[in-house]
């Protein structure tokens, strides 16, 4: 069955169509949704988080409808926020603790033992009484999400886990988010191709508020076979000199250019074309 199910959703902030008729479904596993910035990812993902309703089209979440079930969603959800509101003077326990309370995990000993559970799922046990003010800003994100595991959640939305992360402690998530997603559903954005590339079993390609591309991440990348080259000449718009001095064209071959083995990168930027590198804004 699929945990998420979204058709036709349109969603407009004045006369600004954020989401423009999106359809895509997820199920168990991790599913990213990568896309440039101002795509709708975050937009989605809140809708996702029942925070945000759609104006038009449907959502299925947990095999229920979020405009008239949304309490029984939400509790069955867990959710990262780009920007979470951290009460940075609360300890780390404290404020998973204080999430807890809202979401309704009344007897105090069994949500004590889901606190520390959590906490030490995410790897933060031997900084649980430390202030959040004073963790790193990987640690603060792990806070993130300990507090979005609470509960046992079958679905699990991270928007942008990983950015701002330095190569270490994005592989320490990777680690944590697969896990994660091994008996879950995870939906995470992300702008990052190399997360896809080793997290996601599923890849949802969006921009402009719509969806470009869904399918496995071997897939995307198979979108640029034979339309990768390697040239001594720049060729065309999506064109830019490796570390080996050569150019690697994404389209069209130029004069004298040797076909290249394409990447998931290649594969997304060549689906999002002039957007990709900016040309259209
Ligand atoms: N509250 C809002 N009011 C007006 N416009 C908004 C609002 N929130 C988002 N938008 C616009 O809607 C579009 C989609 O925004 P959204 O934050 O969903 O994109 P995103 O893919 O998450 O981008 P990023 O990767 O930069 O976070 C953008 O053009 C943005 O400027």
């Amino acid at each position: 069955m699929n945990t998420v199910v979204v058709t036709n959703v349109v969603k407009s902030y004045g006369r600004h169509r954020a989401l423009d008729g999106l359809s895509f479904t997820a199920g168990p596993g991790v599913t990213g949704l990568l896309g440039p910035n101002g795509a709708g990812k975050t937009t989605l993902i809140r809708m996702l988080a029942t925070v945000l309703a759609a104006d038009s089209g449907t959502l299925r979440l947990l095999g229920r409808d979020p405009s008239a079930e949304r309490l029984q969603i939400r509790r069955r959800l867990g959710y990262l926020p780009q920007e979470p509101g951290f009460h940075r003077a609360f300890t780390v326990f404290e404020f998973v603790d204080y999430v807890a309370i809202l979401k309704e995990i009344v007897d105090r000993r069994a949500r004590h033992d889901e606190v520390r559970r959590v906490i030490a799922e995410v790897g933060l046990a031997e900084v649980s009484g430390k202030r959040i003010r004073a963790l790193s800003g990987g640690m603060r994100r792990r806070v993130g999400i300990a507090q979005a595991l609470l509960g046992e959640p079958e679905l699990v939305l991270l928007d942008e886990p990983t950015a701002g992360l330095d190569p270490e402690q994005r592989l320490r998530f990777r680690e944590l988010i697969s896990r994660i997603g091994e008996n879950r559903t995870v939906v995470l954005s992300t702008h990052q191709t190399e997360d896809v590339a080793a997290l996601c079993g599923r890849v949802v390609v969006f921009d402009g508020g719509r969806c470009m591309f869904e399918g496995t991440p071997e897939e995307l990348r198979r979108v640029a076979e034979g339309q990768v080259w390697l040239s001594a000449e720049r060729s065309g718009v999506l064109s830019w000199r490796t570390g080996e001095g050569l150019f690697r064209n994404i389209g069209q071959a130029p004069d004298a250019a040797r076909l290249a083995e394409p990447t998931i990168e290649d594969g997304y930027l060549l689906l999002l074309g002039d957007a990709a590198v900016g040309v259209r804004s």
